[in-house]
């Protein structure tokens, strides 16, 4: 599979930790960056990763900033981007069945990196259940905005 990795600084050890253990597991990987501790801007990169899913380079994102929080926002300002933010394996079990997430988001400085690893194994290996949830989905993907544009 390919994965797009994107991390403010906040997560980038936990990124390269991830880089390594993917690439272990035979994944080619497109990171985005950042590619050091340096200070930077996570809707930059949250942004970058949603958009390479949606442009078909990658078939699913994973980004971390130090909650995960601001850069599953920049992601999930894009449509069409269902970016989860996971902090239990379950979580990362149901918004792979229920939500067909396809961008997974973790907090460095909330989580350790054995249940990051945990919990991105099991969003890798969880299929979507389709069905009910489908329908939702594609609520999900309706014109909400009231100005005629197509947010
Ligand atoms: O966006 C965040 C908060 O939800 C992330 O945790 C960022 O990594 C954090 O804001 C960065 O903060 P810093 O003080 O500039 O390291």
């Amino acid at each position: 599979m390919i994965i797009a990795l994107g991390a403010d600084h906040g997560g980038f050890e936990l990124k390269e930790k991830i880089k390594e253990h993917l690439i272990e597991k035979g994944h080619e990987i497109l990171d985005l960056g950042a590619h050091s501790k340096e200070s930077v801007d996570y809707p930059e990169f949250g942004r970058a990763v949603g958009e390479a899913v949606l442009d078909k380079k990658a078939e699913c994102g994973i980004i971390v900033c130090g909650t995960g929080i601001g850069i599953s926002i920049a992601a999930n300002r894009i449509k069409g981007v269902r970016a989860a933010l996971c902090t239990d394996t379950t979580m990362a079990k149901l918004t792979r069945q229920h939500n067909d997430a396809n961008v997974l988001a973790l907090g460095a400085r909330i989580i350790g990196d054995v249940l990051a690893l945990d919990i991105l194994d099991t969003f890798l290996s969880t299929e979507f259940e389709g069905g009910r949830h489908a329908v939702r989905i594609g609520k999900l993907e309706e014109k909400n905005c009231k100005c005629g544009c197509n947010h």
